[in-house]
């Protein structure tokens, strides 16, 4: 088999080599699933949550492997790879707890002719898509309740960051799961592997995380076999500041939402909304703070330039740069930015910009603002800082996202159901609604007579 090259963001030296997938490899990989899916599918719940556990505790132990590799192909620092492999771990815990819950119903027809019983089965074999920016948490985000469903795997990570799945697997496999049920395919030809999966009538699950782009040509794949999928995509997250918002709480979450992974992150603010009686203030409070704040690199040059040419962009409509961090001189590292004098209708503010910029839109009439805010084709995370709670609520509800921080930074959270509303996808991950994406519901109708 071939290979293909991993690099590391920060030095842009190459640290490993990995197999090159083809579809050949993406067939034997679903073999292998096929085999070991009726006895994992039997495997009693509490056995399956054990495994889970199990993983749980290993990843936790090798935290800091995890994270180092984490930093190592994806760039990101070392605190938030260590926050990674935390969140990453919390997904086994969470749904080792859930597997065991095998919940059904019971109910009769109105006409009292029959008993329905309602039940859930494993979908069976889930073709499971990551990206780059969280490289194991995408993965354990499907992993863990495909598993705690009796569901069996064939995984194809991002190209750039292969080497966290591949660790991953050999955990679960050090965790006591069998042969065959997690199968990582490497590869630089995704299309190559993927389109062999949704083509393979034994692949009952696509849950993809990634672009909407990819996501779209991956939804008109699935459809020529009705393929279940669930589809967690791009975002554009708003964050709206109030005239009365603790404004040292809400640059304080700013920083997290906007500089969590260096913006590479579906859930990062991507647009702010700030009220114009506190703009001058908000904007010297985070502007000091970016100053200060050097960011990890990009994930690739590609990415830098994409970047840059949004900000490039942006100043030639009227934008103005305020503040800037440091940044080494090697290395694909574009600054932690903030720009003033954004208009709504700018492409730094339609478009996912993944990176550490921050465009500061002025608001003074809510109802305008929030026509502003839901003016866009995605809608998975947003962000609300307000003084009342009643007018934060009342604001969340009014946006079309999935999930909203109400005056807090971050929404992710294992036990929670992430996904987004319009293009930003299809289904939820996390909490129970991310076990039934990996279950099918049957029921059975029971004579009475
Ligand atoms: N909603 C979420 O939960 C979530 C989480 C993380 C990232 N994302 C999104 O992911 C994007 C960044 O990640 P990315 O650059 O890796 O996304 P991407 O869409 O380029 O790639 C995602 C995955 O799809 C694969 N892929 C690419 N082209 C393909 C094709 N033609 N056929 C089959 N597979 C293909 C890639 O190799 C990778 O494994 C951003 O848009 C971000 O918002 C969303
Ligand atoms: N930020 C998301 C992942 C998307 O990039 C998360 O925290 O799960």
């Amino acid at each position: 088999m071939t290979s293909f090259a991993v690099y590391n963001p920060a030095t842009e030296a190459v640290i490993a080599e990995v197999p090159n997938g083809t579809a050949a490899d993406a067939t034997a990989a679903v073999d292998a699933a096929a085999k070991a899916f009726p006895d994992w599918a039997t495997t009693a719940p509490r056995a399956r949550a054990e495994v889970l556990r199990k993983a749980y505790e290993l990843i936790i132990a090798g935290t800091e492997n995890l994270a180092a590799l984490i930093t190592a192909e994806n760039g990101k620092s070392e605190a938030d790879a260590r926050a990674e492999v935390a969140y990453s771990a919390e997904f086994f815990r969470w749904f080792s707890e859930e597997a065991v819950r095998t919940d059904g119903e019971y109910g009769s027809s109105p006409a009292g002719g029959t008993r329905t019983i309602v039940t859930h089965q494993p979908v069976g074999i889930a073709a499971l898509v990551t990206p780059w920016n969280f490289p194991a948490a995408m993965a354990t985000r499907k992993i863990a309740p495909a598993l705690a469903a009796g569901c069996t795997v064939v995984l194809k990570p991002a190209s750039e960051t292969p080497l966290t799945a591949l660790a991953i697997a050999d955990l679960l496999t050090a965790a006591g799961v069998p042969e065959g049920v997690v199968n990582v395919v490497t590869t630089d030809s995704p299309a190559e592997v993927v389109t062999t999966w949704l083509a393979d009538d034994r692949v009952r699950k696509l849950s993809f995380t990634g672009s909407t782009r990819v996501g779209h040509t991956l939804l008109r794949q699935s459809a020529d076999r009705v393929l279940n999928t669930s589809m967690e995509l791009g975002g554009n997250a708003p964050f709206i500041v109030t005239a009365d918002a603790d404004l040292d709480s809400a640059v304080a979450g700013a920083m997290i939402a906007k500089f969590r992974n260096g913006g590479q992150a579906c859930t990062a603010a991507n647009r702010f909304f700030v009220h114009a009686d506190v703009l001058d203030d908000f904007v010297a409070r985070f502007g000091a703070a970016i100053d200060k704040l050097e960011v990890a690199p990009l994930i690739s040059a590609k990415a830098v330039t994409g970047v840059s040419g949004l900000v490039d962009d942006a100043v030639a409509d009227g934008a103005r740069i305020t503040n800037t961090g440091p940044v080494p001189a090697d290395g694909w590292y574009y600054p932690a930015t903030l720009l003033v004098d954004v208009e709504p209708g700018f492409r730094i503010v339609r478009e996912e910009i993944f990176g550490p910029v921050a465009p500061i839109i002025s608001w003074r009439d809510e109802q305008e603002m929030l026509a502003q805010v839901n003016d866009s084709e995605y809608g998975l995370a947003a962000y609300v800082y307000a003084g009342r709670l009643q007018d934060a609520l009342r604001i969340a509800e009014s946006i079309e996202a999935g999930m909203v921080g109400v005056n807090r930074g971050v929404v992710s959270d294992p036990a929670a159901p992430f996904g987004g509303f319009k293009q930003s996808g299809l289904g939820r991950e996390g909490a129970r609604d991310g076990l039934r994406e990996f279950q099918e519901t049957q029921f059975f109708s029971v004579d009475w007579t």
